[in-house]
């Protein structure tokens, strides 16, 4: 399927459910599970650091350090199984990804809170790629001025969401936790993280 706009206000959305098809995403997920150095991020909520609820690794080309909720993380090494969708999302997407957040939810518990990916690193109008493989789960966006515009989108195995343009800047989202029994879910985050190279001089 092609991807199509998700109609949200002042938001840029595009979703395909079906960008991998059952055998790549079912070989993915397995790659991934067995090859990614799995480990608890700590990070930092109402002024205390705590265990993210959920495992993490940052992936990306040697220079792509990037710093998230009070912690710096230097990047691990692409796995191999990564190269050729890198390759697939410059094209779709348009942009030269060099990191990727690689996340793990065991089960219903895990889950991520609400946030913006704003960090500086990636720029103003960040372009973010998430694929999901495994157990579907939820994923809310909720907009930032209270106004209550919000959006639910389920993300099944093989789907690719872009969030591009002022979606960051308006609204957050969050992975809601659920008590439905539900197998483990892998999310990749590409990002295009700005490089000291690339950055701005200071004025
Ligand atoms: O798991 C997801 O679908 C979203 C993860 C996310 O928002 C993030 O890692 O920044
Ligand atoms: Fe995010």
């Amino acid at each position: 399927m092609p991807l199509t706009s998700v109609p949200l206000p002042d938001a840029d959305l595009a979703f395909d459910p079906t960008w991998l098809d059952a055998a790549q995403a079912d070989a993915l997920f397995a790659a991934l599970l067995a090859q990614v150095p799995w480990e608890t991020h700590r990070i930092r909520m109402f002024g205390r650091t705590v265990d993210s609820p959920r495992l993490s690794c940052w992936i990306g080309d040697p220079e792509a350090s990037y710093r998230y909720s009070g912690t710096r993380f230097e990047p691990r090494p692409w796995p191999q199984v990564l190269a050729p969708l890198r390759v697939r999302l410059r094209e779709a997407a348009s942009i030269d990804f060099n990191s990727v957040l690689a996340n793990l939810y065991r089960d219903g518990r895990d889950r991520m809170g609400w946030h913006s990916d704003d960090e500086p690193e990636l720029g103003p109008r960040p372009t973010i790629a998430s694929i999901s493989l495994g157990a579907p789960r939820r994923f809310l966006l909720k907009r930032r001025d209270g106004s209550g515009e919000r959006l639910a989108l389920e993300l099944p195995h093989g789907s690719l969401l872009l969030m591009r343009g002022e979606t960051q800047r308006h609204y957050r989202h969050a992975l809601p936790p659920t008590a439905r029994p539900v197998g483990a879910r892998i999310n990749l985050t590409f990002r295009a993280i700005r490089t000291r190279q690339q950055a701005p001089a200071p004025p």
